[in-house]
């Protein structure tokens, strides 16, 4: 494949900026903008600030949407960070897209099991450690940086570029929704592509391009049994314990294999087709890496890479992600605790409906509640859903894409699809009905949301030069 004479000159100058690059990820990184956490509102809304800035400097027109407001759980109201629009060019002649990350990021501390400041990038053995390296502030500088290097070649852009920038992506897009409704027939009017990069690598060395993602309905159920802790000795044995309660609940949601128990559950999920194992087969996945990497024993469906891909991406998997209330500390503590709150998630997958995943989650627990026969307080909570989104993985668009992908790293990309849920693509795709695509820049091993999360400087740089590539071969279709 010959290369592009634009490539040759963008990829000279992204590689010599590499420095400016890190630098530049390093100030992102130090901005805490934890959307979950509402003393960090501020810093979420600093971090929408910086990246306008970013955005103007590139030549964006930029735009700060406010969304309304997010309200607590003692009933006051936080205002929710802004949604940055940012465009460049308007020609009628070019295609335009639009391109969406996000700039908020999940908590993290050091005595998470960190090995450095997680708001401190710091750089070991080619790799960038720091929250939100990778997931999403690393990807979102990659599209910045690869306009400027448009910009300092003098180079045209063959597309137009419309940006939707969120900060609450982490705890359930709040607001975006409404906002992306109502812009369907202003701003979104034009769009003809969709790109997002906020997923990764299957692997480590092979880039991929990802066609589908599962939903994710969450579930919070609270039991209580006192007004507060209680000391065990002195209570142990006199009352009906809430931790006790919530445990045998939360264990009857799947067998000891992981499978869902709830009825009927899985009814609904779209049998797969022999095409799609074909597309199964060629996608390098390497079993025992990913297990090593993981650091556990056995996986499920070990021996078998087409059933474990398709167990992490296109069947729906049910995770319990922790205890609220619970003493969770080193060492014993002889307590009771007064109330619990157990917090789990379903994945969901073609074509489960939200709605009735929901209804069926909670008639299950009221029913396994009844037969528990407990005294105490019960009530189950349903968080804001994200929907499952698959696209067709032949449109000209996936073969731009794949084209970029091939220029940069010399590979085929592989043709995948993800587990985790980013709730702006099917919303997008409801409401623009334009083929979109994800492009992770990523590697596997990245660790988003977990301890130690960071992007190689290799993906970091030749994610930039993707991007440009993309922005490119885009603009040939
Ligand atoms: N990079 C996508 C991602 O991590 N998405 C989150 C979205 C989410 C859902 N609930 C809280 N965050 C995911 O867990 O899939
Ligand atoms: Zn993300
Ligand atoms: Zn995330």
């Amino acid at each position: 494949m010959s290369l592009p004479e634009v490539y040759a000159q963008l990829f000279k100058y992204i590689d010599s900026h590499r420095d400016e690059y890190i630098e530049e990820l390093r100030e992102a990184v130090a901005v805490q903008s934890v959307s979950g956490s509402p003393e960090r509102r501020k810093d979420t809304c600093r971090m929408v600030d910086w990246t306008a800035k970013k955005l103007q400097k590139a030549g964006c027109e930029v735009t700060i949407r406010d969304i309304g407001f997010e309200e607590l759980p003692d009933g006051s109201e936080l205002p929710l960070p802004p949604v940055i629009f940012a465009t460049l060019g308007s020609d009628p002649k070019k295609s335009t897209i639009c391109i969406y990350g996000h700039l908020d990021v999940q908590p993290a501390s050091v005595e998470d099991g960190w090995e450095s400041e997680p708001f401190s990038l710091t750089e070991r053995d080619g790799k960038l450690y720091g929250r939100g390296a990778t997931d999403d502030k690393g990807p979102v500088l990659c599209w910045i940086h690869a306009i400027e290097a448009y910009n300092a070649m003098g180079a045209e852009i063959p597309v137009n570029i419309k940006f939707i920038l969120e900060s609450m992506e982490e705890s359930g897009c709040l607001g975006l929704e409404e906002l992306l409704a109502a812009e369907k027939s202003s701003y979104l009017s034009d769009i003809d592509y969709v790109c997002v990069s906020d997923n990764y690598w299957v692997g480590t060395e092979v880039p991929n391009i990802t066609y589908g993602l599962r939903g994710v309905c969450e579930y919070q159920i609270a039991v209580e049994c006192a007004k507060q802790d209680l000391h065990s000795g002195l209570y142990g044995g006199a009352v009906h314990e809430a931790l006790g309660d919530l445990v045998y609940l939360l264990n009857t949601l799947t067998d000891s294999e992981g499978n869902i128990l709830i009825p009927n559950l899985l009814e609904s999920v779209a049998p797969v087709t022999s095409e799609e194992t074909d597309l199964y087969r060629s996608i390098t996945f390497d079993l025992n890496e990913y297990r090593r990497t993981i650091g556990g024993n056995k996986l499920r469906h070990n021996e078998d890479k087409i059933q474990l891909l398709m167990h992490r991406w296109r069947y729906p998997s049910l995770s319990i992600h922790g205890i609220e209330g619970a003493y969770s500390g080193s060492g014993l503590k002889t307590v009771i605790p007064g109330k619990v709150i157990g917090k789990f998630s379903i994945r969901t997958v073609p074509n489960q409906q939200t709605n009735e995943v929901n209804e069926m989650v909670i008639s299950y627990l009221e029913h396994k509640w009844k037969e528990r026969g407990s005294p105490n307080n019960f009530k189950i909570t349903v968080d804001p859903p994200g929907d499952w989104w698959t696209e067709d993985p032949f449109h000209p668009h996936y073969t731009a894409a794949r084209r970029a992908a091939k220029h940069v790293y010399g590979v085929d990309a592989d043709l995948t699809r993800e587990g985790a849920s980013i709730g702006v693509v099917s919303i997008l795709k409801q409401i623009l009905q334009k083929n979109i695509v994800l492009l992770p820049v990523g590697a596997s091993d990245d660790g988003a949301h977990a301890q130690n999360e960071k992007i190689n400087i290799r993906n970091y740089i030749e994610g930039t030069k993707l991007f440009s590539a993309y922005l490119y071969e885009v603009g040939q279709i």
